[in-house]
Parts: structure tokens; C-alpha cells; sequence
């Protein structure tokens, strides 16, 4: 006689850790077997437990890879700034300065001023990070990223950035910059992220956004003075870089 009721069904039946028995049990097969069988649909890998695991090995690697950078900074700016435009000379003096004080420069790993910016890391003998992000029009990491990691989802790479820098350069750029740059405000204002520096450089470029910010936001009271006061803006590579130094050096964040 097997079970309560001494019937033929009262069998045990383990899914995973899980045990069922009298009709509970739903699986003929055991999970070894369904992993061992490479005959079934191949759906699952696009799947959002699967995504999950993806997203949670970017996170792994991205740790993984960056946990002894040492200090570092973030440079944002296009990825379409020509080489021969002045803002590309302007990012690759950045990156050699940030580089030069002893910094790490981290960057999107693209085209254009995040290319500028690593060359100039790199040729002064710094640390050159790209964090590439997969997208639909490829354009890999620049050459001039030493250590680089490709990523699929945009918020796994944003993370790395704020995780590892202590402070944001931002040069001229469009909806990607404005994206990191509104990122590492909303970061600092909501206290999630130590006080870092974020300097705008390009006094020209950047004016009329900060107008808006206080004509129209600020007026409305949708933004307070301290926010706005979080965007140092200068025309001036040196002042950005040491805006960073004095920060590390615990001067705080404002100037
Ligand atoms: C547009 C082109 C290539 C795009 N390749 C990129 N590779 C890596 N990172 C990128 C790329 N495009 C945008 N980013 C990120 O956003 C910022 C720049 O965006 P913007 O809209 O150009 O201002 C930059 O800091 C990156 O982190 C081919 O030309």
C-alpha cells in the first residue's frame, strides 16, 4: 500500500525542490531531463526570465571589470562631432587633462567627442574606458578604448557610469547627452549619489538650456535654486579638470 489512501496515483512527483502528489504533479519529465533535452522550442531565450539572467550578467560584468578603475570620470558629449571640429579638440584636451590629474576617463565608447575624449586619455598614458551600448546602426568601440564593455540594455551601462565616476564632464551633444547629464542631476538632487561635480563646458552651447531651467522651471517652481546651481557651466577644459581635483580631494562639488 503506498499513500493515505493506499491508491495506485500516490506517487512522488518533484519539480525542482518542489514535491506534488495526488494529481498536483504537472510534469511527466524530470527538470534534468527537460535541460538535457535539446529537441524542445527555442522561444524561452527570448523570454524575460532569460532577459533577466542577461541583464543580470551585465551587471556581473560590468562590476566585474570596473571594480578597481580606481578615481574616474565621465565624459559626455555627440557622437557626432567631426574630427576636425573644435569641440573634438576640446574633449580630447579633457580626456588628456583628466587623464594627466591622474583620473580614469570613462565614456560612451562611441564616435565623436566620446572618441575625442578617449584619445586624449589614452595618448596621455591614463586609464581609456568605453561603455558601448548595441544598437541598431553599430558602430563599435572606438579605438582608442582600452578597456571597453559592450552592453545590450542602456540601464545596465548607466549604472557603470554613476557607479564609477566621481564627477561628469559634459560637452556639447544631443538627446544621449542631455539623457546621462539630466541623469547624474536627478541622481545627485534625489541624494541617491554623493555630491559630484558636473561641469558643462561650452558656455555658448549650454546657455540657453540653463536659461529655460531658470526662466521657465525654476519660475515655476518646479526646480529649486540648489539644482540649478549643480550645473557649473565654463568655457574652460582646465576649470572643469579642476573642478574634479578639488572634489576628490574633498572640496565638495561646487566651485
Ligand atoms: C550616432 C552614431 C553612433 C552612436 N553610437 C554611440 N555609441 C556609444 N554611445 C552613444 C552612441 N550614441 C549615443 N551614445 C551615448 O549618448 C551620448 C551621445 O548622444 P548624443 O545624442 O549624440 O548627444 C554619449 O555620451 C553616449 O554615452 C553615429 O554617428
Amino acid at each position: 500500500m503506498s499513500g493515505r489512501d493506499g491508491g495506485d496515483d500516490v506517487q512522488d512527483k518533484y519539480t525542482g525542490p518542489i514535491l506534488r502528489r495526488r494529481g498536483q504533479a504537472t510534469e511527466s519529465t524530470t527538470t534534468d531531463q527537460r535541460l538535457l533535452d535539446s529537441r524542445g522550442d527555442a522561444g524561452w531565450v527570448h523570454t524575460d526570465p532569460w532577459r533577466v539572467l542577461r541583464i543580470q550578467a551585465e551587471f556581473v560584468e560590468g562590476f566585474g571589470a570596473l571594480a578597481e578603475l580606481g578615481p574616474a570620470i565621465s565624459v559626455f558629449g555627440s557622437a557626432r562631432t567631426a574630427s576636425d571640429h573644435p569641440t573634438y579638440a576640446l574633449a580630447e584636451q579633457t580626456g588628456r587633462l583628466l587623464a594627466e590629474a591622474g583620473f580614469a576617463v570613462i565614456t560612451g565608447g562611441g564616435p565623436g567627442t566620446m572618441e575625442a575624449a578617449n584619445k586624449g586619455a589614452c595618448e596621455a598614458g591614463g586609464v581609456s574606458v568605453g561603455l558601448g551600448i548595441e544598437l541598431p546602426f553599430e558602430s563599435g568601440l572606438n579605438q582608442w578604448v582600452d578597456k571597453g564593455i559592450n552592453f545590450r540594455y542602456f540601464f545596465a551601462r548607466k549604472t557603470m557610469f554613476v557607479k564609477y565616476s566621481q564627477g561628469f564632464v559634459v560637452l556639447p551633444g544631443g538627446v544621449g547627452t542631455l539623457d546621462e547629464m539630466f541623469e547624474a542631476l536627478t541622481l545627485v538632487q534625489t541624494q541617491k549619489v554623493t555630491d559630484f561635480p558636473i561641469v558643462l563646458v561650452g558656455v555658448d552651447y549650454w546657455s540657453g538650456l540653463l536659461a529655460w531651467l531658470r526662466d521657465t522651471a525654476l519660475a515655476a517652481g518646479t526646480l529649486s535654486e540648489v539644482d540649478l546651481d549643480r550645473l557649473i557651466l565654463t568655457d574652460d577644459v582646465h576649470e572643469a579638470v579642476a573642478l574634479m581635483v578639488s572634489a576628490q580631494d574633498g572640496g565638495g562639488a561646487a566651485s
